[in-house]
C-alpha cells in the first residue's frame, strides 16, 4: 500500500497503549477491523520521556504481518541513526520529526536511498511554515495534535489551523494527524484537510473497533468529497 494516493483517507492505528506483550496479536485485529496500516510509535527516552521499542521488534513483527504498511513514527533525537536498521527490519514509512535533526534533507536523503517512504512531523509548538521547504522532498506530513510522548492524550485542537493552511496549499498533500484522534475528534481533523489518520486509544478501547474505524473513514471521505465539489 502506497500511501500518497492523491489525498485519500487512509486511518492507521496506533498501537501504544495496546497489550505489547501480544503485539503481533494485536496489530493483527486491528488490521482485520478495516485498518489501513500500522503506526508504529518508537520512543527513546531523549526527544520524548517514554521509552518502547526499536527495530528488533519491528523485525519480527514483519514476517507476522505480510503485506502490511508500516509507518515508523521516530520520535527520537539523531533520527538518522536509525534509518538502515529500520529498512533492514521490513519498515515502509520513517516518518521523524523536524525538531529532532539540524539536518532534515540529509534524513530524507537517507530514507529514501534506504527505499522506505518518508514522513515529516512537527509538534504542537512548532510552526507549520518551517516544513515548507521539505513539502516535495516528503510523501507525508505530521501534524502532532499532542505533545509526542504518551498515548490518551487530550486532542489539541489549536494544532488544527496548521492542518488547513497545508490542505488550503497542497490539495494532494498526505497530511496526517496524530494525538487524541477517534470518532468524537475525527471530524475537526477532516473539516481542517487531515486524511491520513492515526487513532490510538480510542480505538484500542473501543467495543466495536470495526466500526469506529469504518465512522472515521466515512467522516475523512465526506471531507474530502465535500472539498472536490468546493473547487
Ligand atoms: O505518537 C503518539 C504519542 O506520542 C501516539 O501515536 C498517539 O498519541 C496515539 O495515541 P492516542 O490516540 O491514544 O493519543
Amino acid at each position: 500500500m502506497a500511501l500518497s494516493n492523491g489525498c485519500s483517507c487512509r486511518i492507521g492505528p496506533s498501537i501504544l497503549n495496546a497489550d505489547l506483550s501480544d503485539l503481533a496479536s494485536e496489530c493483527k485485529r486491528l488490521m482485520d477491523c478495516g485498518s489501513d496500516y500500522l503506526h508504529l510509535d518508537v520512543m527513546d527516552g531523549h526527544f520524548v520521556p517514554n521509552l518502547t521499542f526499536g527495530h528488533p521488534v519491528v523485525k519480527c513483527l514483519r514476517p507476522k504481518l505480510p503485506g502490511v504498511f508500516m509507518e515508523m513514527h521516530m520520535m527520537v533525537e539523531k533520527p538518522e541513526t536509525w534509518v538502515e536498521h529500520m529498512a533492514d527490519a521490513g519498515a515502509d514509512m520513517y516518518t521523524f520529526h523536524y525538531e529532532a535533526t539540524p539536518h532534515p534533507e540529509r534524513c530524507i536523503r537517507k530514507i529514501k536511498e534506504a527505499g522506505m517512504k518518508v514522513g515529516l512531523g512537527i509538534n504542537p509548538p512548532t510552526d507549520v511554515s518551517v516544513v515548507l521547504p521539505y513539502i516535495d522532498m516528503v510523501d507525508l506530513i505530521l501534524v502532532m495534535t499532542v505533545n509526542p510522548g504518551f498515548g490518551g492524550q487530550a486532542f489539541i485542537s489549536e494544532c488544527l489551523p496548521k492542518v488547513q493552511f497545508l490542505r488550503d496549499r497542497y490539495r494532494n498533500l498526505d497530511i496526517e494527524v496524530d494525538g487524541g484522534v477517534g470518532p468524537s475528534t475525527i471530524q475537526q481533523c477532516a473539516d481542517n484537510g487531515a486524511n491520513v489518520i492515526v487513532s490510538g486509544s480510542a480505538l484500542i478501547r473501543h467495543n466495536n473497533p470495526r466500526e469506529a474505524i469504518q465512522f472515521m473513514r466515512n467522516t475523512v471521505d465526506e471531507a474530502i468529497q465535500r472539498s472536490h465539489l468546493e473547487r
